[in-house]
């Protein structure tokens, strides 16, 4: 047996083989006209799909110039910013109505609601034992792992588990819309419970509740929650809903359905996706970073102090030491994301309720400095600002919310997203996705141990 020390001395040493015989000159991707990222050269994306499912602008045309503008965003045609008005000034919760927007292509009347609404709340149980036998089975901190571990599950209860009929796998994706709260909020209290030793509780949903006001529900030990709390919080899921095609954790979707596989396969895979930093595991490094922001700075109201302590997160000499100003940027976006500027709104009536101006000011403070110290660092295509996970994390903070659920919150809201392009990627395209690598590697001819 080796020794734990001697492994990870044996480890370091073949990782240095990596680095060494897995290095790419960088000059060969401009050589093959690699576009790395699949970015062209001024950093868009390369067309991979057609979808009807949702519309994203970052740039306006004039005079056949492209000039970066304010981002809008359509789902099935509807802009963001008008659904949003549209259901608040019903005063009705957007999660259900939206999802069934995207799923079915159309805005749902009374009827239509109500039935969905009742197919939600039929699916909203996890089979007998479920939480006993998996959920509380290896609890872990990084509770998107244990989604995907309970996604993946799920799939020994169905007979149909590897059908992609369209029937199947809509009954599928819409089980697990419903499930996916359950089994968050459950693996967090599982984990709280086992590895922090904290009391337990597992609050069934109410079929009379919508998606949000469920989720508080079960996460909070007397089950309540006020009308504001659950109104931002389903704020937060409309928005995160649906972006596009080629965001990652939807491509993956796309990817991994194209070769066949089965609907709990390709979810779980775009939840190992959505969980990375970059992506929807920004809400998490947000208030990381601000935290450590606020162990570095003296006076948060100081515009120079907090500018400086961007500059060093940027010169990888702060935080995480990646260089990024996480919650700020966009692949697509320019001058500024729309789910950013209807949230920032609502953030601002939270914060005043609970007592926390001050905070809010600091992010507002640091979604005007951030963009300007970036374009000073970086290669710029078009723009920075602040995105859809700049404000969620303080959000979902000021809601209770702990933070190992930041990033499953997302995926309970984007489980919707996966689940239209999945099923429009099956009903339209027939064709495996391989994109190509050129190999840029020497035959070499095998050389027999005793040589080497
Ligand atoms: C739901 C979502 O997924 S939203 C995104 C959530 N992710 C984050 O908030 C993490 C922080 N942001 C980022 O890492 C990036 O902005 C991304 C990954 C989202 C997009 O990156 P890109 O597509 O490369 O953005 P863009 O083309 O505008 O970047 C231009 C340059 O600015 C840099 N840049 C962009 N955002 C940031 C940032 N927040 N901090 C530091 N540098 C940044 C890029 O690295 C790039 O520099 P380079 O060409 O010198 O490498
Ligand atoms: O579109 C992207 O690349 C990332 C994003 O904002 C999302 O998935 O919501």
């Amino acid at each position: 047996m080796i020794e734990r020390m001697d492994w990870k001395n044996k480890i370091d040493d073949l990782s240095k083989l990596c680095r060494e015989n897995s290095q790419i000159d960088s000059s060969l991707y401009k050589r093959y006209d690699v576009q790395k990222g699949l970015r062209d050269k001024n950093g868009v994306g390369v067309l991979a799909g057609l979808t009807n499912i949702s519309s994203i602008e970052a740039y306006k045309y004039e005079n056949d110039q492209k000039i970066p503008c304010e981002g809008k965003l359509l789902y099935r045609g509807y802009n963001i910013i008008d659904l949003v008005n549209g259901y608040l000034k019903d005063n009705q919760f957007g999660f259900e109505e939206t999802a069934y927007l995207l799923l079915f292509g159309n805005l749902p009347n009374n009827k239509q609601i109500t039935d969905f609404k009742e197919l939600l709340a039929s699916s909203r149980s996890l089979p007998t034992n479920f939480v006993r036998d998996v959920i509380m089975k290896a609890p872990s901190k990084d509770i998107m792992n244990s989604l995907a571990k309970g996604v993946l599950t799920l799939s020994s209860y169905d007979e149909h588990a590897s059908d992609v009929s369209i029937q199947t796998v809509l009954g599928q994706c819409m089980m697990l819309t419903s499930v996916f709260p359950m089994l968050a909020v459950y693996s967090y209290h599982a984990y709280n419970h086992y590895d922090r030793d904290k009391s337990m509780y597992i609050h069934r949903p109410d079929p009379n509740l919508s998606t949000a006001e469920n989720i508080l529900r079960m996460l909070r030990p007397d089950m309540k929650y006020t009308e504001l709390e659950a109104k931002v919080l389903d704020l937060a899921l409309v928005l995160h809903m649906e972006h596009g095609g080629g965001n990652n954790s939807t491509f993956t979707t796309h990817v991994v359905s194209s070769s066949g596989t089965d609907t709990y396969s390709s979810i779980a895979a775009a939840l190992c996706s959505l969980k990375g930093p970059k992506h929807g595991g920004a809400n998490i490094k947000v208030v990381e970073m601000m935290e450590d922001l606020k162990q570095h700075v003296t006076r948060y109201e100081d515009e120079e102090e907090v500018g400086a302590y961007l500059e060093r997160l940027v010169d990888k000499e702060a935080f995480d030491r990646k260089g990024l100003i996480y919650g700020i940027g966009h692949a697509i976006y320019s001058l500024s994301d729309p789910r950013a500027t209807i949230f920032k709104t609502f953030v601002e009536q939270l914060s005043e309720e609970k007592g926390n101006h001050e905070e809010f000011a600091l992010y507002s403070m640091i979604e005007r400095l951030a963009p300007k110290i970036i374009e000073k660092k970086r290669n710029m295509y078009k723009g920075v600002s602040a995105n859809v996970d700049f404000y969620s994390g303080f959000v979902y903070s000021m809601l209770g919310i702990p933070l190992e659920l930041f990033t499953p919150i997302f995926a309970i809201a984007r489980v919707v997203g996966w689940s239209a392009h999945r099923i429009e990627e099956l009903i339209n395209v027939d064709k495996i996705i391989r994109p190509a690598y050129k190999s840029v590697s020497e035959e070499k001819n095998y050389i027999p141990m005793c040589e080497r």
